[in-house]
């Protein structure tokens, strides 16, 4: 589906930590107004396949232009994140409160967001989901200047401006 306004086209997927969470708010992604598509990655029980394969998934359909977002769930959130960061241009966060999640997106522009089931119950993990759909980062705003200077550190850019001061 084609997306209309300011609606998000998104990837969720889990290892098997997170299973039962992936599949709760992929159905309640579905759902949302603010969504235009769910793209869900899996994985089941028997695949397992282990987070990094998982959050690298993720991460190529963002690098790729296929999706906007992407919301992973493992026992604790921080591998998928930490994963997920390796890939190019990514910027991935574990989350489990309203002014992380906010931030994530409107000072970080963070397009994965990743919980841990074995962390937050999973009421919160809705809740926080649905908040995450609302923000929008704002390429005007004064934060665009220091994901600017995380690309570019990516990029091995290295602009002065970033470079830490040598020691004396
Ligand atoms: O950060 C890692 C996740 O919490 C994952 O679900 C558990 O990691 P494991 O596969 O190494 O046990």
């Amino acid at each position: 589906m084609r997306p209309q306004g300011n609606q998000l086209r998104l990837v969720v997927g889990s290892d098997a930590a997170g299973r039962e969470y992936r599949n709760a708010l992929a159905s309640d992604l579905r759902a949302n107004p603010l969504v235009a598509t769910v793209v869900d990655i899996g994985s089941d029980d028997r695949a397992r396949r282990p987070y990094p394969e998982v959050a690298f998934a993720a991460g190529q359909l963002i690098a790729g232009g296929q999706v906007d977002r992407a919301l992973l769930v493992c026992h604790t959130g921080l591998g998928m994140a930490i994963a997920a960061n390796k890939v190019q241009g990514i910027r991935a966060v574990t989350a489990h409160d309203s002014l992380s999640v906010r931030v994530s997106v409107l000072s970080n522009n963070a397009q994965v967001l990743a919980f841990g089931q074995g962390i937050i119950g999973l009421a919160l993990a809705r809740r926080l989901a649905a908040e995450w759909l609302t923000y929008r980062f704002e390429a005007t705003s004064s934060a665009a200047v220091k994901i600017e200077a995380i690309h570019a550190f990516e990029d091995q850019r290295f602009p002065a401006a970033t470079t830490p001061d040598q020691p004396r």
